[in-house]
Parts: C-alpha cells; sequence; structure tokens
C-alpha cells in the first residue's frame, strides 16, 4: 500500500464570481504518483483542524509552491505593497502543521512557498522583494510569463554545502556542488533563519535556496526551487522525490506496526 502524502492546497477564486476553492497544481499530483510512489491526498485551507484530525492519517506532507505570500504578520515583518498576493487561509493551515508534522516526524518536503513557510512556522522572517536588496539578484518569474521553458527553466546556480543533507540525499549522483542549476520563481526568500533551519544551498547572491531542519525526528527537507519541473529529466530532482518517497514509505511501515501492535500485545 502507498504511503498516504498531504498536499498543502490553496484558496483561490475560481469562476465569474470568484468563488474560493481549494487547489494544488497537478505537478503535485504527478510527483507523488511518479517518483515519490505515494498517494496524493489534498490538504484543504482549513486551519488547524487539518493538523488536529488529519496529520495522524498522513505518511508524509509536501508543502507546495505559490504565487501567494506567507503573511507577514507571522514574523513581525512590514505590510505588504498593494496588490500583493496573499492567501491566509494557507498559511493558518500550513504553519501549525508544520511545527506539529516536524514534531511528530511525518516526513516533510517544502517547496517554495512551502519553504518560506517551513522558515516562518519555526520562527524565521522573509525579506519581501529580493530583488530590490542591495546586491541581490531578481529570482522572480513574470506571472504572465507564457512560455514554459523561459518560466520553468534553469535560471541560477546554487552551491550545495559538503556534508550536508542535502549532498548526503545526492550520493552517487554526478553534479557539480559549486554550481548546481535550478528555476527561480520567487520574489521573497528567508531574511532571518529559524534557530532550527540550517542552510545548506545558496544561490551566488547568498539567498539560502536550501535547508534542512536541525534535530528533526525525520525527513525534513525545504528548497527555494522547484524540483517539481524537472524531475523527469533531472537526475537530482527525481532523487530529492525519491528520498522523500522512502521517508514517507518507512513511515507509514512502522505506524501500520504501532497500530497493530497494541492489539498483539493484548492478545498476548
Ligand atoms: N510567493 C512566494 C513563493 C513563490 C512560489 O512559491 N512560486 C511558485 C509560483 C508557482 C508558479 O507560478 O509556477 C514568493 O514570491 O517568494
Amino acid at each position: 500500500m502507498r504511503p498516504l502524502i498531504g498536499i498543502s492546497c490553496c484558496v483561490k477564486p475560481f469562476g465569474p464570481t470568484g468563488m474560493p476553492n481549494h487547489a494544488a497544481s497537478d505537478h503535485y499530483v504527478r510527483v507523488i504518483l511518479g517518483p515519490v510512489e505515494g498517494m496524493p491526498v489534498l490538504l484543504p485551507a482549513a486551519g488547524e483542524a487539518i493538523s488536529r484530525e488529519l496529520l495522524s492519517r498522513l505518511d508524509g506532507l509536501l508543502l507546495t509552491g505559490s504565487r501567494s505570500n506567507v503573511c507577514p504578520v507571522y514574523y513581525d515583518g512590514p505590510q505588504h505593497a498593494e496588490g500583493t498576493p496573499e492567501d491566509e487561509a494557507r498559511d493558518a493551515t500550513t504553519l501549525p502543521l508544520i511545527r506539529a508534522a516536524i514534531a511528530a516526524g511525518v516526513p516533510l518536503l517544502a517547496i517554495c512557498r512551502g519553504f518560506q513557510e517551513l522558515n516562518v512556522a519555526l520562527g524565521g522572517s522573509l525579506d519581501q522583494r529580493i530583488q530590490d536588496l542591495e546586491g541581490r539578484m531578481d529570482h522572480s518569474t513574470p506571472a504572465d510569463q507564457a512560455i514554459v521553458r523561459v518560466r520553468t527553466g534553469k535560471a541560477h546556480s546554487v552551491r550545495v554545502a559538503a556534508g550536508s543533507g542535502l549532498a548526503r540525499l545526492w550520493a552517487g549522483l554526478d553534479y557539480d556542488a559549486a554550481a548546481v542549476p535550478v528555476n527561480s520563481l520567487h520574489n521573497q526568500g528567508v531574511a532571518r533563519p529559524a534557530p532550527r533551519l540550517r542552510p545548506e544551498a545558496w544561490a551566488p547572491d547568498g539567498t539560502i535556496e536550501a535547508a534542512s531542519i536541525e534535530g528533526a525526528p525525520g525527513f525534513a527537507v525545504g528548497v527555494q526551487w522547484h524540483p517539481e519541473y524537472d524531475w523527469e529529466r533531472d537526475p537530482l530532482s527525481r532523487r530529492i522525490f525519491e528520498r522523500f518517497g522512502a521517508a514517507a514509505e518507512e513511515f507509514a511501515r512502522r505506524r501500520m506496526l504501532n497500530r497493530a501492535l497494541p492489539s498483539a500485545v493484548a492478545a498476548e
């Protein structure tokens, strides 16, 4: 039986009345069914009820990318510029969910916005427009960029720390740790890393692009780029999902064992 992987949803307006819907990109569903070898379940942005009622039934958690931005109130940041997209329902769901998942050792993979949520959930802060900061690159891709290979193509390199969790995860693969090409579709980035956030990869301008979580009992990895766009042709992207899936599979096995144990003990 495949491990059950929760995928975070955004609340997005649909149809002529802008009816709020809970949505996630098909890329995330396909990557869970593909290299993760899991069974995807969409997690509505329904607040803390999701971590309270659903987390115990999940074997993994995928925090998705999104054009919307974590509300600054969660990291004592300045208000966003007028027109910056936000998604309070998603924040109210994912931030407690991340804390609960890490505490419970539920394998967690955080991508782009999900990576930023990971940092904020654990006490870190964000820069809201990296491109406006002295000496920093523009990491964004215009929302109206319709040419897929431009929108999701490789945009800059990242340097991966030797001996890091990411370096271990990519063991045996052929790549240059000083310059791993990645795509880039974000305006925001880690400003103050959370106390437990262990940065493991950086863009040439110093932007933190990947991290693991100190002391996390389970798999807990965040990346600022989008491996879900590249896994079918890029071994490094695929490996991230394979290792996440293996962690979820092991978590599922132990969860089933623990569920069987009480009755087995009682039967003795
Ligand atoms: N909004 C945040 C996070 C960026 C992010 O998750 N981008 C993914 C966009 C999805 C897509 O357009 O394919 C930021 O801007 O930093």
